[in-house]
């Protein structure tokens, strides 16, 4: 399936400069919903994964999914202040903006294997703040996927080690 041709570009979004990859169009498409879950899927056959941690909020999209799928459980990171428990924090840096993740302190367990999951890879500031958070509770981040990598952005250099996987490479 041609993937890209259901994602939107929106330039000058949120703020100048930006081109904004908006996933609607894809989310909107019965067969490409599906297609997208299977092909994320795919990005993990064989492998073990205990935890399947989301990125709010276009994270939250596909990653429930496929924590059920892989029989694992799902873990919500949240911006700060949306987490009703004990937290730990990170702050971070995105292509657009600023701000601090929280995950809850008791949602991943030492030597837990954890899947990362987000929409989109850009500068790789979320992502990096993510893996630290995995890390601060002593999981083992055994992937992090995307449905769309900004390969110009650079981010997969702030992933450096962990294996990353994309839907689509721009
Ligand atoms: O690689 P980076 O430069 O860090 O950017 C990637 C992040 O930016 C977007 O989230 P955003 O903060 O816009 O939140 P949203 O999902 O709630 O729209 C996207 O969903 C990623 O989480
Ligand atoms: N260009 C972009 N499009 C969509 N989401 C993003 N998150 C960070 N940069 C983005």
């Amino acid at each position: 399936m041609d993937f890209g041709s259901y994602i939107r570009d929106i330039k000058d979004y949120p703020k100048p400069g930006v081109v904004f990859k908006d996933i609607t169009p894809l989310l909107n498409d019965p067969i490409a919903l599906r297609k997208t879950g299977e092909a994320l899927l795919g990005f993990t056959s064989n492998m073990q994964i205990d935890k399947v941690v989301g990125v709010d909020s276009r994270g939250f999209i596909f990653a429930p999914m496929l924590a059920e799928k892989l029989e694992a459980g799902f873990v919500p990171v949240r911006k700060k202040g949306k987490l009703p428990f004990k937290t730990v924090a990170e702050s971070y840096v995105l292509e657009y903006g600023e701000g601090e993740l929280e995950i809850h302190a008791d949602a991943i367990q030492p030597g837990e294997k954890v899947l990362v999951h987000d929409d989109v890879l850009a500068t790789g500031g979320t992502a990096q703040a993510v893996c630290k958070l995995v890390e601060k509770l002593g999981g083992e981040v055994v992937q992090c996927n995307f449905l769309i990598e900004l390969t110009f952005l650079g981010g997969s250099e702030k992933l450096n080690g962990y294996p990353i996987r994309a839907l689509l490479q721009y």
